[in-house]
């Protein structure tokens, strides 16, 4: 059926709610490791194939079935074309090297040290937190800030419900309408009859008016750049000399759109489901804690980024969340060049859709045995090494994450801050809360509440 249709994977994803990237697992383990899940997409679950699609010859190109639906086609995350998308992506990596990020250390802090002192006051109340919510407030308060030089200040917010963040989670929990239903589709109709028919995109809108001000604004007067401590994301664009050219308005909107969902939802889930483990499996937290103290032992002398990175056992804990919470869980699909290709000893035709999702490895057992159990200690073992090459968070090669550096000095940053300070547990959250929906990044169906105590000294 889904050889014939492509309303096969529409119905797994549209009327089952995100399910068809679950569903592939068992067309796996029906139909062998290769799977026509399409009428002209072919998916795959060795993990060995990963590096032969997502690899540094940027030969397979983005999929434009997948990639102009998300309503912001001139940005780094969205250009299909690989030598634009590369020219485009120049401009702006230099704001996302370790150097730079490493310069970050002050705003980073500062934003984790903020989002404790609210969680503090959570404690004194005995009150429960949305946890994720809180992390990507805290995330979305950084890129806001480092990117455009305009916090968005979310961490102010009552209860971390920001507008923008709640426009943002009810935008991806929008996901497969607009996969099978393209957002400059959708847009094209008047605002009123958009609303009326998706009520759940009034936020988008609101974000993307409100950007396009922020474009309009710094177009006209760039000088309000110059304000900012470092060089933003608009002043890189905006130089008359940057490579390929001074972007249209609505690319620079693009942008930053792309950047505001891809720099806070990925961040703050991954640390949401790496919290939810650590606080329900027996041992962890103390032991984290315990392992924190060694590098963090004087309270109020906070570590420096790479003295953090130093701990092996935090590291193994970042890991391991990013195993356990996936990143991007949606298949990634490219389009085979011309000169076709063979994958897996099969010979596959040019202009064919080919794709991995990354549960699929993250979850294999003969790589990561007992794969759903969340255990830090297998990133600590002999053979750990072996293992990197199978964490794909982050994706491979030439379209990889642009933000990994910043994402990874966040969740140092933010898993020290807030284990070195409380003591934490789930509140009222049930394993079928936590259980996600393929919204691009991985939904939670419920939150994560969590009550605090303050840590003595
Ligand atoms: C834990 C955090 C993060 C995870 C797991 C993550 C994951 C990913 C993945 C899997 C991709 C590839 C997407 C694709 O091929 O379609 C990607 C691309 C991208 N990410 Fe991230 N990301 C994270 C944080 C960030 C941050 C903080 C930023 C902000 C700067 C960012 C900006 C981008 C951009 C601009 C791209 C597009 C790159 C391209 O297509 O050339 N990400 N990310």
């Amino acid at each position: 059926m889904a050889a014939v249709t492509g309303w096969y994977a529409g119905y797994w994803d549209l009327y089952r709610g995100g399910q068809m990237v679950n569903h592939l697992v068992d067309l796996h383990k029906e139909y062998g490791p290769i799977v026509r899940c399409e009428p002209n997409h072919l998916h795959f679950s060795s993990p060995e194939v990963y590096s032969t699609i997502y690899n540094a010859t940027g030969k397979l190109t983005k999929d434009p079935n997948l990639y102009l639906s998300f309503g912001a086609n001139d940005s780094v995350f969205t250009l299909v074309d690989p030598t634009i998308a590369r020219t485009r992506r120049e401009v702006i990596s230099p704001m996302f090297s370790r150097r730079m990020v490493l310069s970050l250390q002050p705003l980073i802090s500062g934003k984790f040290r903020k989002l404790c002192g609210k969680f503090s006051s959570y404690a004194d109340r005995d009150e429960a937190a949305d946890m994720a919510s809180g992390f990507r407030s805290a995330s979305i308060d950084i890129i806001t800030q480092y990117c455009y030089g305009e916090c968005l200040d979310s961490l102010d917010v009552e209860g971390f419900k920001h507008d923008i963040l709640l426009s943002i989670k009810a935008t991806s929990k929008a996901f497969w309408v607009v996969k099978y239903f393209p957002m400059d589709w959708i847009l094209t109709l008047p605002a009123n009859l958009t609303l009326r028919l998706m009520p759940e995109l009034k936020g988008f809108l609101a974000v993307r008016d409100n950007i396009e001000a922020q474009v309009k604004r710094y177009m006209k007067n760039p000088s309000l750049l110059e304000k900012s401590s470092h060089p933003t994301v608009y002043q890189r664009f905006l130089d008359p000399d940057v490579k390929g050219g001074i972007p249209k308005a609505s690319a620079l909107a693009d942008e930053a759109q792309n950047l505001f969902f891809a720099g806070s939802d990925t961040v703050g889930t991954t640390l949401a489901f790496g919290t939810y483990h650590i606080l329900t499996t027996p041992g962890l937290q103390e032991k984290l804690f315990a392992e924190i103290c060694q590098v963090w032992p004087v309270l109020e002398e906070e570590p420096t980024y790479d003295q953090l990175e130093k701990s092996a056992y935090l590291t193994a804990i970042i890991k391991e969340s990013l195993r356990i919470s996936h990143g991007v869980v949606t298949p990634l699909t490219r389009v085979v060049p011309a000169s076709g290709m063979t994958i897996q000893d099969q010979p596959i035709p040019d202009g064919t859709v080919v794709s991995m999702d990354v549960p699929t490895v993250h979850l294999n057992p003969n790589i990561f045995p007992s794969p759903n159990t969340f255990l830090p200690t297998r990133w600590l073992d002999s053979n750990a090494k072996d293992l990197d090459k199978y964490l794909v968070a982050f994706s491979k090669g030439s379209r990889a994450c642009i933000g990994s550096n910043l994402a990874w000095a966040e969740m140092y940053i933010g898993f020290a801050g807030v284990f070195r300070r409380f003591e934490m547990a789930v509140w009222e959250t049930s394993k079928e809360d936590m259980e996600w929906m393929d919204c691009f990044t991985p939904i939670t169906r419920g939150d994560l509440k969590v009550k605090f105590k303050v840590r003595g000294e």
